[in-house]
């Protein structure tokens, strides 16, 4: 790593490793959801956004896809929010599990999800989400997501009613659920706000936004709207940190370092504690049904400006300099 790459500004940094990685074809849409295989695969947007409100883009940041398993860690700060941490915990736990994201294990010392980053967690937060709000939980969660995003988060029917007909996994897991105790509501009705969640449109830009959110301790840096209470945004990085990839997550926390989370529909977000959020769309998935490139950019942008949460040298300081057009 040369001194002059560190000092690279982002927006360059950015373009760069668009360009480098826009060749690599590897990897396949998602089918198991039949709506998301018509998403043209080759798609590639970056998109970045300071805590101080600076935004920056490179490719198809603009091109719609849905949301899925990126809107966890925001499903889970609402809940946070709304229902407080205690009630919170009592339906899921915050243990990385080395199972893949539809695992249908519990914690078999709580019989409890083991964490809110896969599918039997995010269900079970759309349940307490249920049991608290009745109809408005999907409202709630569509109205909030949108504030994250400074933009209204609109529902794609099409993908929403594809997983709704063979999403019978999922079904299976809030039964499960409801059988646990977890919530009361119908695990039907639970698993369709689960979808809902899931099928939420967004564009790269629109993830930078939110995860910029995160990063700047639950304020949206573009709208000054107040999002998520400080408790939430603490809790959520922490489990995004740890869980946000599965079974991966403890090799990611080694080599990136960052809070992130990715979902099926291409997308990801990762979060630079205080000072940035990064958006990524690449639909083709490697082997564990994560975004490809969207993973190998966020490595890329975190190893040349020195991002790693637990980086030797003043990660901070770098950032900063990188940010500062022609710094
Ligand atoms: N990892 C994901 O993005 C999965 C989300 C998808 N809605 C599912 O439950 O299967």
């Amino acid at each position: 790593m040369t001194r002059t790459k560190l000092r690279m500004p982002l927006h360059h940094a950015m373009q760069a490793v668009h360009a480098r990685l826009l060749p690599r074809h590897e990897g396949q849409v998602a089918s198991y959801i039949p709506a998301l295989a018509a998403m043209p695969p080759d798609l590639f947007g970056l998109a970045a956004l300071s805590s101080t409100g600076k935004l920056m883009e490179v490719g198809d940041s603009r091109h719609p896809f849905t949301i899925q398993s990126v809107s966890k860690p925001f499903a889970y700060a609402l809940a946070l929010d709304l229902l407080g941490r205690r009630a919170v915990r009592d339906a899921v736990g915050v243990q990385p599990v080395g199972d893949p994201f539809n695992t249908i294990e519990l914690d078999p010392r709580t019989r409890r999800p083991f964490n809110p980053m896969v599918n039997a967690g995010a269900i079970a937060v759309a349940g307490l989400l249920t049991d608290a709000l009745g109809d408005r939980a999907f409202p709630t969660l569509q109205a909030r997501l949108s504030l994250a995003a400074g933009a209204t988060l609109e529902l794609d029917s099409a993908v929403h009613d594809s997983e709704a007909a063979t999403g019978d996994r999922n079904r299976a897991i809030a039964y499960l659920l409801r059988a646990a105790g977890v919530f009361r509501a119908d695990p039907v009705r639970v698993v369709d706000v689960y979808f809902r969640q899931c099928a939420l449109r967004v564009t790269a830009r629109d993830l930078a936004v939110m995860a910029g959110t995160l990063a700047a301790i639950g304020s949206n840096p573009l709208t000054g709207a107040e999002v998520f209470g400080v408790e939430a945004v603490r809790d959520t990085l922490s489990v995004m940190f740890t869980c946000g990839f599965y079974d991966g997550a403890g090799d990611w926390a080694c080599r990136v370092g960052l809070p992130a989370k990715s979902g099926v529909g291409g997308g990801v977000v990762a979060v630079v504690n205080r000072q940035l959020g990064l958006g990524v769309f690449s639909p083709r998935l490697d082997a564990e049904g994560n975004p490809l490139r969207g993973l190998l950019a966020c490595e890329a942008l975190s190893e040349e400006l020195g991002l790693h949460a637990f980086d030797a040298t003043n990660a901070g300081s770098r950032l900063l300099e990188a940010l500062t057009p022609g710094g």
